[in-house]
């Protein structure tokens, strides 16, 4: 089940500050993504020690990039992008692996369906300050990639939580979401808000 709230992590907040928003959020998201690209492995195997001591299970974390990372770690899954190993030959080495694939046309997600993918994250749907000067691709794009494929379509960028409702509503199975749950105040209460959005989402 790939559907749902991807938490991402923002690669700025220290070990000690992400783990404090994950531990709260994890009850209401789905996965937890390790976006930390600066990182040593070293530091993201402590990363995942830290997440799995404060009681966030292997099965809920998704790996940036790393695979063999992943795979020595036995997290759940890898996030794969255009820099990263391809799908296919991660898909042969690692059949029970989950793989997630970023990805920013409908060609690039297509080629990702073929080569085995479970899901793709597409972006960003929203004007996001992750992407500053950057055109979102809006709904209509996002529409046009969910109506293309039968693969989970994860929506990301700038996705807030009363933006989820109509992301669902263009055919994305979940959505992926860093500042709105990272940045605020009240992470609880937002993610509860999201999961609403969501499930609302489903039952339409
Ligand atoms: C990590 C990432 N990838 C994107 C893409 O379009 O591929 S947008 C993005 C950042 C999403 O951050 P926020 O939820 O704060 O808008």
């Amino acid at each position: 089940m790939t559907e749902g709230i991807h938490l991402i992590s923002n690669g700025k907040q220290s070990l000690e500050q992400f783990v404090s928003v994950a531990q709260v959020v994890s009850p209401y998201v789905n996965y937890i993504h390790i976006r930390e690209k600066h990182r040593t492995d070293d530091e993201l195997v402590k990363w995942i020690d830290e997440l799995v001591k404060k009681g966030i299970s292997k099965d809920q974390l998704v790996m940036n990039e790393r695979v063999a990372l992943a795979v020595q770690a036995g997290v759940k899954g890898v996030q794969l992008t255009d820099h990263s190993e391809d799908v296919s030959s991660v898909r042969t080495k690692h059949p029970n692996l989950l793989i997630g694939r970023s990805v920013h046309s409908i060609e690039e997600a297509q080629q990702a369906v073929r080569d085995g993918v479970d899901y793709v994250i597409f972006g960003h749907i929203f004007k996001t300050n992750s992407k500053p000067g950057l055109a979102p691709r809006g709904l209509k794009q996002l529409e046009r990639l969910t109506e293309s494929i039968s693969t989970p379509v994860i929506a990301i960028g700038g996705i807030t939580p009363e933006r989820v409702e109509s992301v669902m509503a263009h055919g994305a199975s979940g959505v992926a979401v860093m500042s709105g749950l990272i940045d605020s105040e009240k992470p609880i209460e937002e993610a509860k808000h999201y999961l609403g959005g969501v499930r609302h989402g489903y039952s339409c």
